[in-house]
């Protein structure tokens, strides 16, 4: 029988989940999100609200989601002991703009962990350093003010974010465009389809060049 989540002061925890192998990763590393969303019918993209808070930051990992108060960080600071490498902390902070869930300091501790990057529904402070020191965090936007610290929230339980239900382990995918959640138990389904997606965007790609050769030759 799954074990039942603990409440640790504030915060409920649930850490019966499983996470895919790094191999599993890596071959969505190699792909953009436009095409894993076109291999996965395009369905399950997050919205486009939340993007990436510097250019250049991408990321794949697994989802370690985190539901938290609006403008309240008390679950994410709890989830950094959860941590594991390879993770992506999902964060559900209801779209608030009015409080920073996290900076700087909240980002490192998470890359020290060893996760991936973060996704936050909510809006995030301190981006030039982030920036700066190149950890992927993508979010609604920025604002200096910073969060409370009372809680209460969950951590390794479902959550919903940018309109896309993310379980914990769900395999998330992001870059320039945006953000993907792809369900383990259809990675493998998502990576036979994506290379035919590629082989597509590449006889797409050979159409233009032919018409921009034929149109310099006239
Ligand atoms: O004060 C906070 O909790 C958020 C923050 O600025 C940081 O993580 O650097
Ligand atoms: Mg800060």
């Amino acid at each position: 029988m799954k074990e039942p989540a603990m409440t640790q002061d504030n915060v409920r925890v649930d850490t019966a989940w499983e996470r895919v192998d790094g191999h599993v990763l890596d071959q969505f590393r190699t792909h953009s999100v436009a095409n894993l969303g076109d291999a996965l019918d395009r369905l399950n993209i997050v919205d486009g609200g939340i993007a990436p808070i510097w250019n250049g930051a991408k990321a794949v990992g697994t989802a370690l989601p985190v539901l938290t108060v609006a403008g309240d960080n008390k679950a994410v600071i709890a989830a950094l002991e959860h941590i594991r490498p390879g993770d992506i902390l999902v964060i559900n902070a209801f779209g608030y703009d009015g409080r920073a869930i996290i900076g700087d300091n909240l980002a490192q501790r998470f890359a020290a962990y060893g996760a991936a990057g973060a996704i936050i529904d909510g809006y995030v402070r301190d981006a030039a350093i982030i920036e700066e020191l190149g950890i992927p965090i993508f979010a609604r936007g920025l604002t200096p003010a910073g969060p409370f610290k009372n809680g209460p929230g969950t951590i390794g339980e479902s959550v919903a974010i940018g309109g896309v239900v993310v379980n914990p382990g769900d395999i998330i995918a992001a870059d320039g465009d945006g953000v993907i959640v792809i369900p383990p138990h259809r990675a493998d389904e998502a990576l036979k389809s994506v290379s035919e997606i590629v082989a597509r965007e590449a006889a797409l790609d050979a159409e233009v060049e032919a018409l921009r050769s034929k149109t310099a030759a006239s």
